[in-house]
């Protein structure tokens, strides 16, 4: 009989940063890649916006609705035992507090999440939610819903200016009462000094080695993407013959710190 792992909760994310194992995140979208990733024993499930990009076809992440995000955290969350359930709160769903709050609710008690994450510097959305004892994940440097303001795709935190910006908002976030952080596409320096100034783990996605964990979306990294997968990601799909197996390679390259190297770093 297999032993019934017991469920991840928030503080066993913090205790894995205290004594340096890595967080091993990966997204999904539906039942059977969640069962997978549990089995593989995937740390985070993030139910990502990336969804609508992925799922729906969709060129950026603008379009995904609330509706869109419960009805596939729903999905994520009935197939797995273990892995702990991250989801987006989508484009426009916070931009109040109370807006914040709603939605929040949504993605919990319809979709099963076990935290929501937010994009950008919004501590009075970040602190209204986390007293109404939401755990909330701030995500920093790249903010895929902002990509009209953008223009594009590209790393963040180039200039002293910006990665300062970037140090203030994660300390703030945290001061907030953020209990985890995601940092996409930044410099691995960067990262790696917010990281080691935060308590809170930080999940890098683009952003180096030395982040507390790693987050890719899972088509990327299983490479059967629509768009261009993005310089940071990797094809685990090479020298294995299953999906699975790509998935336990990730798992274990996270794990012992293969992954990223600094061809998929900046
Ligand atoms: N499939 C997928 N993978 C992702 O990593 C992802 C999504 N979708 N959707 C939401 C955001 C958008 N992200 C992206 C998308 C594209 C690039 C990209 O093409 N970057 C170029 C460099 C662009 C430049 O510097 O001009 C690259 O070559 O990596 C980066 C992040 C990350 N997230
Ligand atoms: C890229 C990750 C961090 C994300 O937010 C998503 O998949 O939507
Ligand atoms: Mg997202």
């Amino acid at each position: 009989m297999q032993p019934i792992s017991k469920a991840l909760a928030i503080n066993d994310l913090a205790d894995m940063k205290q004594r340096g194992e890595k967080i091993t995140c990966l997204t999904a979208y539906d039942a059977s890649f969640s069962s997978l990733l549990d089995k593989v024993g995937i740390d985070v499930i993030l139910v990502g916006d990336s969804l609508g990009m992925v799922i729906q076809g969709q060129r950026t992440t603008v379009p995904v609705s609330i509706a869109d995000m419960v009805y596939h955290t729903r999905c994520v969350s009935h197939a797995r035992q273990r892995a702990f359930v991250m989801a987006d709160l989508p484009f426009m769903s916070y931009a109040t507090p109370k807006a914040a709050a709603k939605n929040a609710a949504k993605l919990m008690q319809q979709g099963g999440a076990h935290m929501v994450k937010l994009e950008g510097a919004k501590y009075d959305c970040v602190s209204f939610l986390v007293d109404q004892g939401i755990p909330v994940c701030g995500h920093l440097g790249l903010l895929p819903q902002s990509i009209n303001q953008l223009g594009r795709y590209a790393v963040q935190g180039k200039t002293q200016i910006d990665a300062d910006k970037i140090v203030t908002d994660a300390l703030a976030l945290q001061h907030a009462g953020a209990t985890l952080l995601v940092l996409e596409c930044v410099p691995a320096v960067l990262a790696k000094q917010i990281s080691t100034q935060l308590n809170i783990p930080v999940i890098g996605i683009g952003a180096g080695l030395d982040c507390d964990g790693q987050v890719l979306v899972l088509y990327d990294m299983l490479n059967i993407g629509i768009a261009k997968r993005p310089r940071f990601s990797k094809n685990f799909m090479n020298n294995v013959t299953s999906i699975e197996a790509a998935i336990a390679a990730y798992q274990q390259a996270v794990k012992c710190g293969h992954f990223p190297t600094p061809e998929h770093s900046f």
